[in-house]
């Protein structure tokens, strides 16, 4: 198995976070150091802020306030509080589409992911749709997806609620490994016997907003072989569980203690501890790194999987191919028609951002956040958008093209049908682009309200169209002028105008994706 060390010290220097400009700090003034290969415990009542710090700590949220530093980027995973069993895949395709983002070849992706799902008892659900789960066998999905590829940071918020015995127990033994290999695990689990007496960092996130700064308290950490004791007093409150991890050498003398305690306990279990070899013997290896093409092209296609596998897709190519019948049939001038096919994807390219942005739920994209990053996410989603208004802006115009006459408007003048395509397909470009730039402006995470962001897609789609000097208009104008006198002209500066205005749009919806919400 590859040992993979979280590098260096993971740092919280004076982290604040609170929900809305002017919401009370949920978290503030946090300093906080964690050394790599340490298991961390974060606890507080209810409502403290452990979920935020969490989702800070494995880069799925960005703090108000100070700086995190020292996070294995690459190589962070996260099971968040609550997985969502409304995606579109079967098992086994989400989580070998996981994999890859986590930069696994794909059969290397596969062999793991059958390992895993093995080890907690689902193997028989490899192919069964996510939605078709119950809450537990998906909540073992979950914790699937964040062990794929041996996390240097492995996050797990409440990850063994649902979770049965076994399971719990596979976790347990999972996240043993994980530290014993050199990897950090963070946890919050309301159960305090959790994996009591082996975390080397226990955060206590207190109650309340204000200046404070987060209670550290360190232990050793626990032998990486040894014996592990397990206990009860009968009788007891439940907290009078025990669960000893001690090196071998010392396991008689703590066994006599707590048998001559009194009241005595009963000792319930005894076992080697060997954390790291038998969890994952024989697995294929994590290449050390990946290319930013590889994960770029792992993005594309998870998102390109959502997008075909969610059908809502469909509504805005039936919208495109309902107008297209209506508007275009043979033998009409085929300027004026391409001009009519690109007006139309303007709208349509805005709708397909919609639906890519929208497509995941927000834990999933958490998910997906803690492999590649929160911006890189946002980043798979409008660009999995403008490659399928581009295959649509394709076919549209080829279609257009081809049935189209070769005439100006006045059937006088021959327009050359190459040129015209080519016209045509640099228009419907340029109405990609303004429809992605008017998707990115106009929904999430820019604009979060469903209605008024609908209307807002819609009106501004609308007014990017009609309004004088938009790089649209001018690009439309240029072949329904060009149908008028049976002459071709290539709308190239507004391509390079609808260029800049997509990547503006676009970097402004990425800056605020730094964030993504519970
Ligand atoms: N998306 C959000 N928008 C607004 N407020 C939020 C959001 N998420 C969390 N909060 C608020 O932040 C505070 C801390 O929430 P958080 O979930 O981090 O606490 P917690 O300690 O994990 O709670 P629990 O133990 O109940 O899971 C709460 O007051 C909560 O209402």
């Amino acid at each position: 198995m590859r040992v993979v060390r979280a590098t260096g010290l993971l740092r919280f220097d004076g982290v604040g976070r609170r929900y809305g400009v002017r919401g009370p700090w949920v978290l503030r003034d946090v300093t906080l150091e964690v050394p790599a290969g340490a298991l961390v415990r974060v606890q507080g009542v209810n409502g403290s802020g452990k979920s935020t710090l969490l989702r800070v700590l494995a880069g799925v949220d960005a703090p108000d306030a100070g700086r995190v530093t020292g996070r294995p980027a690459a190589s962070t995973a996260y099971v968040p509080e609550r997985f969502p069993a409304a995606l579109p895949f079967p098992v086994l395709r989400y989580l070998t589409h996981i994999g890859a983002l986590r930069g696994l070849p794909a059969a290397a992706a596969r062999a793991r992911a059958e390992h895993w799902l093995d080890r907690f008892g689902i193997g028989a659900y490899a192919r069964t749709p996510l939605d078709e789960l119950s809450k537990g066998t998906c909540q073992k999905v979950a914790v699937v997806q964040a062990l794929l590829a041996d996390p240097a940071l492995l996050v797990l918020d409440e990850a063994w609620t649902g979770l049965d015995t076994d399971a719990r127990g596979a976790l347990d033994a999972a996240v043993r490994a994980r530290v014993a290999a050199g990897g950090t695990v963070v946890f919050v689990d309301h159960d305090a016997r959790r994996l009591a007496g082996e975390a080397t960092v226990t955060v206590t996130v207190p109650a309340g907003t204000g200046p404070v700064a987060v209670d550290l308290t360190t232990a050793a950490p626990p032998p990486a072989e040894g014996v592990v004791i397990e206990a009860v007093r009968p009788g007891g409150p439940e907290d009078s569980d025990l669960r000893l991890v001690v090196p071998a050498q010392e396991s008689d003398a703590a066994l006599r203690g707590l048998l001559g305690a009194d009241p005595p306990w009963h000792v319930t279990g005894v076992r080697t501890h060997t954390p790291a070899a038998a969890v994952a013997p024989d697995l294929p290896e994590v290449p050390a790194a990946t290319g930013v093409r590889q994960r770029a092209a792992a993005l594309l296609a998870y998102q390109a999987g959502l997008l075909a596998r969610s059908h809502r897709w469909l509504p805005p190519l039936l919208l495109y191919g309902a107008v297209m019948a209506i508007g275009v049939s043979g033998g009409q001038p085929v300027l004026g028609s391409l001009g009519y096919a690109a007006a139309l994807l303007l709208p349509v390219a805005a709708w397909m951002v919609r639906v890519c942005v929208g497509n995941e739920p927000p834990a999933a994209r958490a998910c997906v956040a803690s492999a590649v990053g929160a911006r890189q996410a946002q980043a798979g989603a409008l660009g999995t958008a403008v490659l399928a208004s581009a295959l649509l802006g394709a076919v549209g115009t080829g279609v257009v093209a081809a049935v189209s006459s070769a005439y100006s408007d006045d059937m006088r003048t021959a327009v050359p049908v190459g040129p015209a395509a080519v016209a045509g397909l640099l228009a419907a470009a340029v109405s990609v682009l303004l429809g992605t730039a008017v998707g990115a402006l106009t929904n999430p995470p820019l604009l979060r309200r469903g209605g008024w962001s609908l209307l807002a897609t819609g009106l501004a789609a609308g007014a990017v169209l009609i309004v004088s000097g938009s790089p649209a208009q001018a690009a439309v104008t240029d072949l329904v002028t060009g149908s008028r006198t049976g002459s071709v002209s290539y709308p190239v500066p507004a391509l390079a105008a609808a260029a800049v205005l997509a990547a503006a749009a676009c970097s402004l919806s990425l800056r605020a994706a730094r964030r993504t919400y519970p």
